[in-house]
């Protein structure tokens, strides 16, 4: 089966830095949910930010579909970002001046789903994940674990091909870790792709195969 993504002897040091990746190499397939693992500073989250588009790597090539996407511009890159990418970032990066339905729906709007249909969607994924909280509700009133919880659904809402997701479950009871495990099995399932950083072993034992870094 063809890759999904890829990153292609792709090399990588931010400016300045000491180099993190280099001459990296590795495919993801559809169906596939994959943990990358390695020791803290080793580059976890910023091979995320390659692969999601979000960094150009300094050498070698990162492809979707078996198409090169350093070349496009950038308005391009972040065209794909919103449509094929879902990002569950380590921090929940939820935008504390709106509400936490704002921060929920706004790739889908920006997509150019209905509000109505898309708030719906929303609610369900939050009951879901067991996210119960008053309409109106900002990110500066929930806890750390609600934050990821609430990343995900926004992650989850725009239906991505591919989900990137940093340390998931580090804020998690056991039980709400599963649901979130369960749910990227689910996204396999339906033919995508995610990637996952994550310390947590029992997560790296539900994943499909484990890529050390
Ligand atoms: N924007 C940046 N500019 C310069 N250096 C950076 C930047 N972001 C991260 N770094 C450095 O790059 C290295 C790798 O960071 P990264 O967050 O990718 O590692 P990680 O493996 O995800 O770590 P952790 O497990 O602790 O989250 C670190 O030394 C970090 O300080």
């Amino acid at each position: 089966m063809s890759a999904l993504l890829e990153a292609d002897a792709v090399s990588f040091r931010y400016d300045p830095g000491t180099p993190l990746l280099e001459g990296w190499s590795a495919a993801f397939h559809p169906g596939e949910v994959v943990a990358v693992t390695g020791p803290s500073g080793r580059g976890k989250s910023t091979l995320l930010y390659l692969l999601g588009l979000m960094l150009k790597p300094r050498e070698g090539r990162v492809l979707l579909d078996g198409r090169e996407v350093q070349g496009l511009s950038d308005r391009a890159r972040a065209g794909l970002r919103a449509e094929v990418f879902g990002f569950v970032f380590q921090d929940a990066a939820l935008d504390a001046t709106r509400t936490v339905m704002d921060n929920i729906v706004e790739t889908a709007l920006y997509r150019g789903d209905d509000r109505r249909d898309a708030t719906r969607r929303a609610d369900e994924l939050m009951h879901r994940f067991g996210v119960g909280l008053r309409r109106g509700a900002k990110p500066g009133q929930v806890s750390g674990g609600q934050a990821q919880r609430i990343a995900l659904c926004r992650a989850l809402l725009g239906q991505p091909r591919v989900l990137l997701a940093d340390e998931p479950t580090g804020n998690l009871d056991p039980d709400s870790a599963d649901l979130v495990v369960d749910a990227f099995h689910d996204h396999a399932a339906r033919g995508g792709t995610a990637v996952i950083v994550t310390h947590d072993p029992a997560l790296v034992a539900r994943c499909h195969r484990r890529i050390p870094l």
